[in-house]
């Protein structure tokens, strides 16, 4: 590898050449953006404003970060694959980057990772070159380009070798939030990222084999490849909670995709305020799916068939409508499956067309306005006020979780009478607004919604962490992609609720997708070998049907359990999390939720400044004192566990426990020192 260029034959020297004549052309692509004069070009200032939008994207998009590297590998083809493929690109030779950059001349000079031409960049091998001679890695330190490493895919005799690049990028040590991994996507999660955006993908993977980082290339990969229809029915990401969104918030910014919306599930049924919780036993009978059930009974019990004709006066005629033909209108719209607010908007028409079967007949010729005006007759809009009255969705929900006899009639056969009484409100509320809702509650009242009005569907919605989903809260996440497709990442080994997934077929029964292909990814990416070992001895406990994950990291994590007296301990996390501030690299102290305040205490008293989970890490603050049930999905260099114990005990349940506890164990990237002042629990030592 060369180590220093110095002239122009020098192969560094010329790609660093061509790197910064890219920059220059991207520099170029900007100021032609930032030059662009609306004024005359749109017609209000609605229309002003959206496209002043767009192009302010745009600008950012185009922002030439000083630290990311535009191109970070180059494939030369046996053959031109065509301009079609690269992006208008000709010729054999292709530089891989972040975003598309081209010439004055609108000729490529680097080529978007998501192009066709860049697939062999990350598939490609020595069996199946896909028309590749070389692939070039590029290194590059600070921003400057300082190396390269070819691999010569015809050469099928040599051995396929583990590329030095990858390696010291997968070993890099974390600061700051979440990075983006286009230099380095590996075969089998590239597949799931250029999977079609037709199809549900389910991905079961261990703890750091690169699931969010997956799902979150997957969406950029899909807002290259179907721009145009995304932008019309949008994206979505959905995480466990805002640290977590917080912690990824960058990655598809970076890939330039600015418009990505993300979510808890919390807020996509936020149709309420949550200020109450439910008991785990309340909270799973909510969460069973059985409760749409209950729910669509409720909803529909409102209808009431007419006992009374219905009298419609015009002018000098009156027109009645004998009750048993209204109750036919209505049991057929009943038996259709139409949503419960659509079937009542059109009720009013189906009258009035029964009436002006009764004109004709009479030898009137009334037309479409006169079946309108019928439509709208106070006579007619009082008969659909009482046979099919509109359903507040909140108030529903309220009446069913107060009214025990409400619940019993539209629960009976489908809940047990023990499970009715769970979920009945010991105090009944009086109103919507005071009522003290659970989380679980307001799903109830999404789907309750969803029962009145159909839920609008997104183009494709990424959720992560999805093991921990109840039925009713995959419902909630299936009907926003019932028209579009999603990506559903976990690990059935991390499910920390007491409702959490059993089996994946499950899961996307209730999401809708039943026919989605599950994958598996088996690759650590984060934890060391010996950290991963460690922590696996729980999954038998936990999750016996999975088998252990490997790790690629070669580097030897640092890794220590060690026993302290009881009033030490506190000493020992403070002087581990200073031992850790030793090295590069962020720290994470997890500990058991109610450990927090006197570990605050503890590190405060000892000048060692800490941030929350979700608080950006940098170089001078690299602390975070995590609480365990904030632990999911992140990672820190350094990890400190503080008493295992104490997380397992702090869970209702052993099993739970024993999953929060591994989900800590799994967060370490470079090492992990485990402080314990009471026994380990039994499946750890
Ligand atoms: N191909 C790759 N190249 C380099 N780094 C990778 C690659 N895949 C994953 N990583 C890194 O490994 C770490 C773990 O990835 P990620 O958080 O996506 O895993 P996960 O499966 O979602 O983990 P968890 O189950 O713990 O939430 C991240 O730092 C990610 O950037």
């Amino acid at each position: 590898m060369p180590a220093h260029a110095t002239n122009a034959n020098d192969p560094l020297a010329r790609e660093r050449a061509h790197l910064s004549s890219s920059r220059a052309a991207l520099r170029a692509m900007r100021a032609d953006v930032e030059s662009l004069d609306i004024k005359d070009v749109t017609a209000n200032w609605v229309n002003a404003a959206v496209l002043q939008r767009q192009i302010d994207d745009r600008i950012t998009a185009l922002a030439d970060l000083a630290h990311t590297p535009l191109f970070f590998g180059r494939l030369d083809y046996l053959h031109a694959p065509g301009a079609e493929q690269a992006e208008g690109a000709e010729g054999e030779r292709f530089y891989i980057g972040r975003r598309h950059v081209h010439d004055a001349d609108g000729d490529p000079m680097v080529i978007d990772w998501r192009a066709p031409v860049s697939q062999p960049f990350y598939r490609a091998s020595k069996k199946n070159p896909m028309d590749v001679c070389t692939r070039r890695r590029f290194g590059y330190t600070g921003g400057e380009l300082t190396a390269y490493e070819d691999e010569d895919l015809t050469d099928t005799a040599g051995a396929e070798r583990a590329s030095r690049l990858l390696q010291s990028e997968i070993e890099r040590p974390r600061v700051g939030p979440m990075r983006d991994i286009v230099a380095t996507i590996q075969p089998e999660q590239d597949e799931i990222v250029r999977a079609g955006i037709g199809g549900t993908v389910c991905v079961q993977g261990a703890p750091g084999t690169g699931k969010t980082a997956v799902g979150l290339h997957r969406v950029a990969y899909l807002l290259y490849a179907h721009r145009e229809r995304l932008a019309r029915t949008g994206t979505l990401v959905i995480g466990p909670n805002r640290s977590f969104l917080h912690y990824i918030e960058q990655v598809l910014p970076a890939l330039g995709e600015l418009n990505v919306a993300q979510a808890t599930v919390d807020d996509l049924v936020a149709h309420v305020e949550v200020r109450g919780a439910d008991s785990p036993a309340a909270a799973c009978i909510k969460g069973d799916a059985r409760m749409a059930e209950v729910l669509r009974r409720a909803v529909r019990a409102g209808v009431t068939m007419p006992v009374e004709p219905l009298v419609v006066v015009r002018g000098s005629r009156r027109w009645r409508i004998p009750a048993y033909e209204i109750e036919e209108i209505v049991s057929e719209l009943l038996a259709r499956d139409i949503r419960y607010g659509a079937a009542r908007d059109a009720l009013p028409q189906r009258i009035a067309h029964a009436v002006l079967v009764r004109m004709e007949a009479a030898g009137e010729a009334p037309d479409d306005r006169v079946q309108d005006a019928v439509a709208r007759n106070a006579a007619v809009k009082a008969a659909v006020k009482t046979v099919w009255p509109q359903v507040d969705p909140a108030k529903l929900v309220l009446r069913l979780l107060s009214d025990a006899d409400f619940l019993a009639e539209h629960a009976d056969g489908v809940l047990s009478p023990e499970e009715q009484a769970e979920i009945l409100m010991a105090k009944p509320a009086r109103s919507v607004r005071s009522a003290k809702w659970s989380s679980a509650d307001a799903v109830l009242i999404d789907e309750a919604s969803d029962l009145v009005a159909r839920t609008s569907s997104l183009g494709h919605v990424v959720l992560d962490e999805a093991q921990d989903l109840s039925p009713m809260q995959y419902r909630a996440v299936g009907r926003r992609c019932t028209t579009g497709s999603a990506t559903i990442l976990g690990d059935l080994a991390q499910g920390t609720t007491p409702w959490a997934t059993r089996s994946w077929t499950e899961a996307l029964t209730h999401l809708g997708k039943p026919d989605a292909a599950v994958e598996e990814l088996t690759q650590g990416f984060r934890v060391p070998r010996e950290v991963i070992a460690y922590a696996s001895r729980l999954l038998p406990a936990i999750a016996p049907e999975l088998s252990e994950a490997t790790s690629v990291r070669e580097a030897a994590g640092d890794f220590s359990v060690r026993s302290v007296p009881a009033d030490s301990l506190d000493a020992a996390v403070v002087a581990a999390c200073r031992a850790s501030l030793a090295h590069e690299g962020s720290i994470g102290l997890i500990a058991a939720d109610s450990r927090i305040p006197a570990l605050a205490d503890a590190l405060a008293a000892a000048g060692l400044t800490f941030l929350a989970p979700g608080e950006e890490t940098s170089d001078s603050a690299r602390l975070t004192l995590v609480p365990a049930t904030l632990a999911k999905g992140l990672e820190y260099d350094y990890v400190v566990l503080d008493e295992p114990e104490a997380v397992v005990s702090g869970e209702p349940d052993e099993r739970t426990g024993l999953r929060r506890l591994y989900v800590a164990l799994t967060r370490a990237v470079s090492g992990l020192t485990v402080l314990h002042a009471e026994p380990l629990p039994g499946a750890l030592a």
